[in-house]
């Protein structure tokens, strides 16, 4: 099925400056029609208001590459079980998107664009349906866990261990939706902070950001014997087969979460190769697992650590030149290593690109693409401005 992406994208930039109504407008759309999905969705919406929107527009401006497309909606699809979305679910979202667009685009409005609009969410719906009915019914919609224990790093970063009821499948590198009973239905991916452990235990890496109400619940509500619930694990920043012949990882802020998973993981291989871990923080204070960070250099040769922090007496944002000084310094040299880059969303655009003009082969750079869309350091593509909350003075004109 071919589908006129550049109608879409038109149209999009037609609605584009009223995306924030629109959205409002596609939910109450959704659930006057269909008050039966309305608990899915958290109380407050103000947060969550615009990310399923998001994902969709985004999604259907990529249905040129049908690719790409499959591969970011497959693991959504899979992903979409912890909310209980069943096929019928599907087309009510389907016809609240297009009424919402619709309403906003006025004359604009066309024919072949309701049919191009059709024809994408058509597709989108197709894959994410067959992604969650891949999954054996066997297999949990979510796993529900106990905090074993929960540690306050700094003012704003907890660091959480939970041990889910039921074996909770994952890879080193993954990451998994958490939502607790002190923010219902409000989910955030996190990535796991270890390998997979005896104990089954999972260890969660999260700063309080502002206004953020999971964040919020997690650092500052949540204790020892409370409770969360996971979604699946999903990802693909994972260790590649040929991982044991030396790494580069580069790990800013709570970013270090995967990439302490990874060198676990590298831990586990028979023979393990070198690994060199740069990790930035914006103070020293910011280095939250020091503990953490000293027990593996100790106990592995193979890995080498620098933190990348600004200079005595300088400003915060210094240390964003010294984390590329160091990586340029290290990679150079060595062009055929895989590197693992997790943190902001800028630091990894950053890196990505210093690591390009030094000839590295993007494919072996790995990083996590669902967590950055997700995170509060965004790029700003025409999609991904629904998912950032902005000020728009005239909308909010009062
Ligand atoms: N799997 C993943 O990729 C994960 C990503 N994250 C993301 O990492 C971020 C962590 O946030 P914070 O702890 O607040 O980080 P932060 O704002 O404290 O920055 C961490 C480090 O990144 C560097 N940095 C930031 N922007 C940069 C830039 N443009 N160029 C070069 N270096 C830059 C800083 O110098 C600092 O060393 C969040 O956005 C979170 O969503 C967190 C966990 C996992």
């Amino acid at each position: 099925m071919s589908i006129n992406t550049a109608l879409i994208e038109w149209s999009f930039s037609v609605v584009e400056r009223r995306a924030d109504q629109l959205s409002k407008y596609f939910y109450a759309h959704l659930f006057h029609h269909n008050p039966g999905v309305r608990h899915m969705f958290p109380e407050q919406m103000d947060e969550q208001q615009d990310r399923l929107f998001a994902a969709l527009t985004a999604a259907a401006m990529n249905a040129a590459d049908p690719e790409a497309l499959v591969a970011y909606l497959r693991p959504l699809g899979f992903d979409h079980r912890k909310f209980d979305t069943r096929p019928e679910h599907y087309p009510a979202v389907g016809a609240s998107l297009i009424a919402a667009l619709k309403m906003f685009s006025g004359d604009a409005w066309t024919q072949e664009i309701e049919e191009a609009w059709v024809a994408a969410y058509g597709l989108i719906s197709q894959v994410m349906i067959a992604a969650a009915e891949e999954v054996p019914a066997s297999t949990p919609r979510w796993w529900d866990a106990e905090v074993v224990h929960h540690e306050l790093r700094t003012g704003d970063i907890a660091v959480l261990t939970v041990r889910p009821h039921l074996p909770y499948p994952f890879e080193a590198g993954q990451h998994a939706a958490l939502t607790v009973p002190e923010a219902p239905q409000v989910w955030r991916p996190y990535s796991i902070a270890n390998a997979p452990r005896i104990d089954g235990s999972l260890e969660f890496h999260v700063r309080r950001i502002e206004r953020g109400r999971l964040s919020t619940a997690l650092v500052d509500r949540v204790r020892s014997g409370g409770s969360v619930r996971l979604g699946p694990a999903i990802g693909s920043m994972t260790l590649q087969p040929d991982s044991g012949h030396g790494l580069l990882c580069v790990a800013g802020g709570t970013g270090w979460a995967p990439v302490k998973a990874i060198i676990e993981a590298v831990a586990a291989l028979p023979r393990p190769g070198e690994v060199r871990l740069i990790l930035g923080a914006r103070t020293e204070r910011e280095v939250y697992d020091l503990d953490g960070l000293e027990r593996l250099a100790k106990t592995y040769d193979w890995l080498d650590v620098t933190a990348a922090l600004p200079p005595e007496g300088g400003e915060p944002e210094e240390a964003d030149a010294e984390l590329l000084r160091q990586v340029g310094e290290y990679a150079r040299n060595r062009p055929g290593r895989q590197v693992y880059v997790s943190g902001p969303s800028g630091m990894v655009r950053a890196v990505e690109k210093q690591l390009g003009a030094l000839g590295f082969d993007p494919d072996h750079i790995r990083r996590d693409a669902y967590i950055h869309q997700h995170s509060t350091d965004r790029p700003t593509s025409p999609a991904e401005w629904f998912l950032s909350k902005r000020d728009i003075p005239w909308i909010h004109s009062r």
